[in-house]
């Protein structure tokens, strides 16, 4: 059977990030895409310009339409904006007994514009990421959720282990923030680290990269793959995705979500 793969998250009207980012993620590693939207945000490629919350009932009644017939391999949280809607979230996942959750803790888009309203960090830290198979914070979400300020590898790695603490099973820590030109994303699971490295390319069209990279590792494990190999292929495809972009629109572009299947062909 094809896997299945849900997103509950937000509406990027733009199309780079959020639910729309995902579903042509899903599409392109060959997975069921499905949604459940958390909010409307009116946004494009110069920022985000209203954000428009659904009511928890609205929220609920999308994901137990979803696991009440079709079911799900994996799935991936994104905007989440309030506590309420956090913990209705993880109701209905311990309810269907979900268990390749991977939480992408959104808290603020690329153009400053909050996405998690600050109350909600809380219940982030005590209701979701007890129930994450990985956790896929960048750098400055992993320093609101474990207090700390993030400089070097060695910090990343102490961050890494700290989010495990708090309950994720396994913990990517993303190095998009940081200023090395070789980028390192993190895997911790437990009891090992794994470092993924990606040449840094100098672009502005970065728009929708978080989500499109806990997407990919949706996708991979929804096929029954492991974290680490998910990891893996989540970091190439949104390597192409990157540095094969659009040049879309007048601010942060979104990625090329074809260019990894090109590659794959041997296209260019
Ligand atoms: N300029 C870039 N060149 C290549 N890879 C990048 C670039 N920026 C981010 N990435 C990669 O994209 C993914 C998302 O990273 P990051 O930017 O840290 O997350 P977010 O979009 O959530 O802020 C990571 O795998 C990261 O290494
Ligand atoms: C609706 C919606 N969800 C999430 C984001 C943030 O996406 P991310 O991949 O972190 O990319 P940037 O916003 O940082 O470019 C979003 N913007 N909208």
């Amino acid at each position: 059977m094809i896997g299945r793969a849900l997103t509950i998250a937000g509406s990027d009207s733009g199309g780079g990030a959020g639910i729309q980012a995902d579903i042509k993620t899903f599409q392109e590693l060959d997975v069921f895409g499905m949604s459940a939207i958390t909010a409307i945000t009116a946004q494009n490629t110069l920022g985000v310009h209203g954000v428009y919350p659904l009511s928890t009932e609205a929220i609920v009644e999308q994901i137990e339409a979803i696991g009440t017939d079709l079911g799900v391999d994996a799935i991936k949280t994104g905007m989440l904006f309030s506590a309420d809607i956090i913990q209705a979230v993880s109701e209905c996942i311990i309810k269907f007994k979900w268990e390749n959750i991977i939480v992408d803790p959104v808290m603020i888009a690329k153009g400053g514009a909050s996405l998690l309203q600050d109350e909600a960090v809380q219940a982030l830290k005590e209701y979701l990421l007890p129930l994450a198979m990985v956790v896929t914070p960048n750098i400055p979400e992993a320093e609101v959720l474990t207090d700390m300020s993030i400089h070097s590898i060695d910090d990343r790695v102490e961050a890494a282990k700290r989010l495990h603490q708090l309950g994720a099973k396994h913990v990517v820590l993303k190095g998009g923030h940081g200023n090395e030109e070789e980028l390192v994303d993190i895997l911790y699971d437990g009891v090992n680290v794994s470092f993924f490295k990606g040449q840094r390319k100098s672009t502005k069209n970065t728009h929708g990269t978080g989500c499109t990279f806990a997407a990919a590792i949706t996708a991979e494990m929804a096929k029954g793959q492991s974290v680490k190999h998910a990891v893996q292929t989540a970091k190439s495809f949104i390597q192409a995705a990157i540095e094969d972009d659009l040049k879309l629109g007048n601010g942060h572009g979104p990625t090329n979500h074809w260019a990894y299947q090109r590659r794959q062909r041997g296209g260019n």
